[in-house]
């Protein structure tokens, strides 16, 4: 098998979008969680996205897990590696987006890649190098109080040059306006000053369009998932890619219905906010978690109840940043983290193993803690709830033999998306999805 594109994908919601819009562009894609073993079978697919949970962990781990990952794309013949980190640029001042980039662009021998962050339908543009979320700039739009990665630069150049040795330069509005042969002329000229990173504006799809042209040949392309909704094209217009009929079918959905949310963004608190008005849910608090087993036999408990008279049922540690403050300010950030995470993966283990067959989860790093304590390996691509995320459904003993997953980035969904996932899955699976375009 050979690839045309292999992705690595920093977390596990971010690798779920990433695929979402390689397939909504037309191609076939699947998503392996961590770097596979000898024994993985794949189907017959254009592109694969390799999850990794690598966003928020020692800058050296996180390098070492994303070269692993690249030698086995390359071993499958792999023609383009493409590194997915989140919209917001979620990184801090010791990486790990800049130590990644580094590593993977010297591993492929390229002189020069671009930082595309962009996802303009979810209001993720930029604009002379600095991040906006919808009218905001990153560092006013509420990514200033994530629990782990808080960003308050919205200024990428700045921001990614103190994560990297080398230069750092930018490619403007102005210049994406005069066409793909204006860009690739600054790009080489760029390239042969040194610049190895190029933050990359982007205010809309022709933007994204500009640009996929413009880097198609690129050993390294970086960035969120809107670059993604553009290469597939620019693959077909080469004769690289084929037509697909119809990719990202699922099969029937059985099960109870849960939502574990561990993010703390805005958009979940509000999707929580919602759900609670007419659903039930129960609320995991870090302190007492630390404090012994006795807290989550209780949600555990609930869940179980809820979930015996229908469900969907909820639990979520989502909270203000006020109470994030409390309880990382008496336990400290990691382990505040890990106590909510270690705890949604041990619901999810056991919901799942008494009936629940369709699992929403809110939160990258609350998906990774969930889909590893779960041993889900791969996952297939359906139709989306709403830009960004799509159902996906991964082999599984007990629901019928497939449990269809959400995995929710922090940042997407409108407000009720708790409530009308399962909505839109029961279309999906019985065939009633409407057909929509891919932007
Ligand atoms: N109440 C809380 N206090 C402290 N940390 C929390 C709380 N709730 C969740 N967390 C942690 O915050 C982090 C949220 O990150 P993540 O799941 O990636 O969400 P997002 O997608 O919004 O970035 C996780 O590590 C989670 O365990
Ligand atoms: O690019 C994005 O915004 C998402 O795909 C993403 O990376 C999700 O990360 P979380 O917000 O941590 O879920």
């Amino acid at each position: 098998m050979a690839l045309l594109l292999g992705a690595i994908a920093d977390d596990f919601t971010g690798a779920t979008d990433l695929a979402n819009n390689l397939v909504r562009a037309g191609m076939r894609c699947v998503q392996v969680l961590g770097v596979p073993d000898s024994s993985i079978e794949l189907p017959d697919v254009d592109a694969v996205v390799v999850a990794l949970k690598s966003r928020s962990i020692p800058a050296d781990e996180a390098v070492a897990q994303s070269l692993e990952a690249l030698e086995w794309l390359q071993a499958q013949g792999t023609r383009q590696i493409f590194f997915k980190y989140c919209s917001t640029f979620d990184s801090t001042e010791e990486g790990n987006i800049g130590p990644v980039s580094d590593a993977l662009l010297e591993h492929l021998s390229g002189r020069q890649t671009v930082m595309v962050p962009a996802f303009p339908i979810n209001g993720r543009t930029v604009y002379q190098g600095h991040l906006f979320v919808g009218d905001r700039l990153l560092n006013e739009s509420g990514m200033e109080h994530h629990p782990l990665t808080p960003m308050t630069d919205a200024d990428l150049v700045r921001f990614l040059a103190r994560q990297t040795p080398h230069p750092v330069g930018l490619t403007s509005r102005t210049v994406l306006s005069q066409g793909v042969d204006a860009t690739s002329r600054h790009l080489g000229s760029l390239a042969e000053q040194g610049v190895r990173h190029v933050i990359c504006d982007t205010l809309d799809e022709n933007d994204l369009d500009v640009l996929a042209d413009a880097v198609v040949d690129y050993p390294l392309v970086t960035g969120g998932s809107g670059l993604g909704l553009a290469l597939p094209d620019q693959y077909r217009r080469r004769g690289w890619l084929q037509p697909v009929a119809e990719p990202g079918r699922l099969d029937k959905a059985t099960g109870s219905a849960l939502v574990l949310s561990g993010s703390c963004s805005r958009a979940t608190l509000a999707q929580v906010a919602r759900f609670l008005e007419h659903y039930p849910g129960i609320a995991l608090d870090p302190l007492a978690l630390s404090k012994g087993d006795e807290h989550l036999a209780q949600a555990l408990a609930f869940a179980r109840e809820q979930l015996a008279s229908g469900g969907p049922v909820l639990i979520y540690a989502s909270a203000d940043p006020e109470r994030v403050k409390a309880a990382q300010d008496a336990l400290g950030v990691a382990r505040a983290g890990e106590l909510v995470e270690h705890a949604m993966g041990q619901l999810a283990s056991c919901l799942v193993d008494e009936g629940v067959g369709r699992l929403v989860v809110a939160g990258g790093e609350t998906s990774g803690a969930v889909v590893t304590a779960l041993g889900v390996r791969q996952l297939r691509i359906g139709g989306q709830i709403d830009p960004g995320v799509p159902w996906t459904q991964s082999p599984m003993p007990g629901c019928d033999g497939q449990l269809s997953l959400a995995l929710k980035s922090g940042n997407f969904g409108g407000e009720d998306f708790f409530s009308r996932a399962f909505g839109v899955l029961d279309e999906l699976t019985t065939g009633r999805a409407g057909h929509e375009s891919a932007r």
